[in-house]
């Protein structure tokens, strides 16, 4: 099963990048080509059905499967992005996540109005990254297709903070 792999590889670093915080490293994933083929495989087979015009992956680690499933789905890939990277006019949200605050940003022309968006990350949380993507998407005239996620800290019930824009949310294992 694709969790079972997905749990044996990554691994829990306790208190970082706080106390408290059990901070779960992906980075074995990507060490694993054949891993990282299988997780866009199996996000494509759960999400098939699903009307996807635009993949947004949020930085950092949401860019690595992003642009892979965007290619796999044969559907343009937009980022999302942290502060002041962005060249072009940009639309911003600020929110909170597990371990403090952040802002992210788009592109004003990253996506057509009607177009259904597909936000794709590594790790769900709170919550609180994908709803501020989700803001930025309807804000641009977007619609929020789905979400995927590698993992999902179902603890956090962040899950119950997406249906509100969505109630596809797909993750590949969950804690
Ligand atoms: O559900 P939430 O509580 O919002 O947390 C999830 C977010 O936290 C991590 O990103 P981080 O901001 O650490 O950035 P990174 O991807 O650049 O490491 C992760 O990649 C998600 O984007
Ligand atoms: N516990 C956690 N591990 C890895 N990334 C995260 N992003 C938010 N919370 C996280």
């Amino acid at each position: 099963m694709i969790s079972t792999k997905i749990q044996s590889v990554i691994r829990d670093i306790h208190d970082f990048p706080k106390p408290g915080i059990v901070f779960k490293d992906v980075t074995p994933i990507f060490k694993d080509a054949g891993l990282c083929l299988e997780i866009v495989d199996a996000f494509a087979d759960q999400l098939s059905g699903l009307e996807i015009d635009v993949v947004a992956g949020v930085e950092s680690r949401g860019f690595l499967f992003g642009l892979m499933l965007a290619a796999k789905l044969n559907v343009p890939f937009v980022p999302v992005r942290k502060p002041g990277k962005l060249p072009f006019s940009i639309v911003k949200k600020s929110y909170e996540l597990e371990y403090g605050s952040a802002t992210i940003e788009m592109h004003t022309d990253a996506i057509e109005p009607g177009n259904r968006v597909l936000v794709h990350d590594d790790l769900l949380a709170t919550g609180g990254t994908a709803v501020a993507a989700s803001e930025l998407i309807q804000e641009l005239g977007g619609v929020v297709a789905g979400y995927a996620f590698v993992i999902n800290l179902d603890f956090l019930k962040g899950s119950e903070r997406l249906r509100e824009f969505s109630p596809n949310i797909v993750s590949l294992a969950s804690y």
